[in-house]
């Protein structure tokens, strides 16, 4: 089966710095493709390339065999990629339901999509009329990935959902997103190994904007010695 996104030797400046210098990688159809790699490697940035929020220069982006290269951000959205931004992205003066209806193409969420979201966040429902502000940190999370999954989409990119959340909200938020890639594939961005690799299926670590590995997450879970070598880990 052919991937369903295709990065080939990607390359970003923004402004004067030169950030990605060979970013090289395939995400399947399925399943959660984690990004990993230090502070500063180039996480952030090779999400945004993709969106077309930097624009990479040279290099290419496939998806679902398309040319995607160069594309406006819109266009790029239209053909069905999520992006769930580091800073979440919402609107924390409107409610948790005025969020979301923002999200919807036509301003009506789909019934059967809304009560599905309920399901995996049950937060969403229940503080439907709050402000989104007055949610917890990992709350505004899970409505920001909510606000991706409104419409149906064929690909969520997700940049550090973890970061600063307590173990136990890691936790429930790793069984939610490993229900919601069971409909649409995930390319994650981590830090946080553990989340990380009990979420995915294939993986990719960047080093000072180079890809220096790409392969089954399982594989890269059983060999330490690498994981010491390109993240300084001993998990
Ligand atoms: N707007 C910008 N202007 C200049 N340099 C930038 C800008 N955004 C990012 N960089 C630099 O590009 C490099 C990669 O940043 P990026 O945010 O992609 O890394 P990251 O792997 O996502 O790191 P983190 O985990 O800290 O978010 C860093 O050295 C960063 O300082």
């Amino acid at each position: 089966m052919s991937a369903l996104l295709t990065i080939e030797h990607m390359k970003t400046d923004i402004g004067q710095y030169k950030v990605l210098h060979d970013v090289s990688f395939s995400v399947p159809q399925e399943g959660v493709f984690v990004l990993l790699g230090r502070n500063g490697a180039g996480k952030t940035t090779t999400l945004r390339s993709i969106m077309g929020l930097w624009r990479p220069s040279p290099g290419s982006v496939r998806f679902r065999e398309e040319d995607i290269t160069g594309l406006h951000t819109a266009d790029i959205a239209r053909r069905g990629i999520a992006y769930v931004p580091e800073d979440m992205g919402i609107f924390g003066g409107l409610t948790v339901a005025e969020n979301l209806v923002l999200a919807t193409a036509g301003g009506t969420p789909e019934e059967g999509r809304l009560a599905r979201i309920f399901e995996l966040f049950p937060a969403i429902e229940k503080f439907w009329t709050k402000p989104a502000r007055a949610l917890s940190g990992g709350q505004k999370q899970m409505l920001a990935v909510a606000r991706a999954i409104i419409e149906p989409r064929a690909l969520i990119l997700i940049d550090e959902p973890t970061k600063g959340l307590a173990p136990a909200i890691i936790d429930a938020m790793a069984d939610a997103f490993a229900e919601v890639a069971k409909a649409t594939p995930i390319l994650l961005v981590e830090q946080n190994f553990h989340f990380a690799s009990r979420l995915g299926t294939n993986v990719a670590v960047i080093e000072d904007g180079h890809v220096v590995h790409q392969g089954a997450m399982a594989d890269f879970v059983a060999d330490r010695a690498l994981q010491e070598r390109l993240l300084s880990l001993s998990a």
